[in-house]
């Protein structure tokens, strides 16, 4: 009786936090290079984290996702294989190092309960669709609560804060996911150097969401590490290469240029955008880097004419079909021939 009691106190001060999926819609990977970027959020899929205060501080690990016992050799081989090395209880761990070590250095006090944090996702792995990030930011807020430090911690910082969590575990990336994962809906976002070494961050402009096209998403079973996508471009920017540095101050303008186009609600010129960005994203990562199977959805979207980029580093294509619901018919049969799963596109709106 007494442990049941418990139970309902518990689950009566557990606290849980959904966090979406989201769209790199133009201007990506500028974000991570004081660039701009427009994203949105999915609504197709997200991730949960859940908080339980404890006794002890638990990081539950997932039962698919962390799980580290097999039923032969031939069962691990084919989670690593599909899943990857590693699942969210290390992207939960560094938050918390990233989140106490922010209010020890702000002069945040924390109180000493423990709790336990668990997580959910539905968000395909690995595809560029921010899965790492929604993991994180729904347990940002989870802390942010428990602490009873939301109004403490200001929400242009918070996104930083869940950078920071990927990057002390070597991940490279930029801050569009988290600002998107934050704000919500549609933003615009513009990292300029001179405003985010003043600020600490950039400036977010939330957008009407409601001004996005008609959108599909196109996405295969296809892990592949942002981080590893990452790491020679971003070698190459740090040692000042002419090539990948004024590629990445065109991908920034087509941000703006796809600002304009939204509130003018053209979507001819939106189409030409995103194909522009993707060529670019092309040009300075190169085939082999981006992957058979990801130039292989591109293909499929551009054998329809319709306009297409990666959605984030790979893994996941958001595709226009500017000529109407015929050729949006015809994606969706080529992407069934081609073996990928094509859907139509879900926004949230705006969360702050
Ligand atoms: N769906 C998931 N479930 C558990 N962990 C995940 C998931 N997606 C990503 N991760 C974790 O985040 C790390 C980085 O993922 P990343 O390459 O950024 O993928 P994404 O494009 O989904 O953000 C992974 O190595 C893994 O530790
Ligand atoms: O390359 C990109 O477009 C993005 O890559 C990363 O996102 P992911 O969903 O993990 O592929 C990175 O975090 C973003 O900042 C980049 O814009
Ligand atoms: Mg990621």
């Amino acid at each position: 009786m007494g442990s049941e009691v418990e139970k309902m106190v518990d689950s009566k001060s557990a606290i849980e936090h959904k966090s979406y999926a989201r769209v790199g819609l133009m201007g990506n990977p500028s974000d991570a290079y004081f660039g701009k970027t427009i994203s949105f959020l999915l609504g197709n899929f997200w991730a949960s984290v859940k908080l339980q205060p404890s006794k002890d501080l638990v990081i539950n690990p997932h039962p698919i996702h962390d799980f580290v016992a097999f039923g032969s050799i031939r069962h691990l081989v084919d989670r690593l294989r599909k899943e990857g090395y590693y699942g969210g209880v290390r992207l939960l761990m560094a938050l918390c190092k990233e989140f106490f070590e922010y209010c020890s250095n702000n002069k945040i006090e924390l109180h000493d309960q423990n709790f336990t944090l668990s997580y959910e996702t539905n968000i395909p792995r690995q595809t560029g669709l921010s899965g790492s990030s929604a993991i994180v930011c729904a347990a940002l807020n989870c802390l942010l609560d428990f602490y009873k430090v939301r109004h403490l911690i200001k929400v242009e910082i918070r996104p930083q804060i869940i950078l920071n969590a990927e990057k002390e575990l070597g991940i490279v990336a930029g801050l569009q996911d988290r600002v998107v994962q934050v704000y919500g809906g549609l933003v615009f976002m513009d990292f300029d150097k001179k405003f985010m070494e003043e600020k600490g961050h950039g400036r977010y402009t939330p957008m009407d969401v409601n001004l996005l096209p008609r959108l599909y998403l196109i996405y295969a079973e296809n892990p592949s590490d942002s981080g590893k996508v990452h790491s020679s471009v971003r070698q190459k920017w740090l040692d000042g290469d002419k090539f990948i540095i004024s590629k990445m101050e065109e991908v920034a303008v087509i941000a703006s240029e796809c600002r304009k186009a939204l509130l003018e609600n053209d979507s001819t010129q939106i189409a030409n955008l995103m194909n522009r960005n993707f060529d670019i994203r092309r040009q300075m990562f190169g085939d082999c880097v981006l992957g058979s199977l990801n130039l292989k959805m591109i293909d499929v979207a551009r054998s329809v004419s319709a306009a297409c980029k990666f959605t984030g580093s790979g893994g996941a294509v958001v595709a226009l079909c500017p000529e109407g619901p015929d050729q949006a018919k015809l994606l969706k049969d080529a992407c069934k021939e081609a073996g990928f799963i094509m859907e139509p596109i879900k926004t949230i709106p705006s969360l702050v």
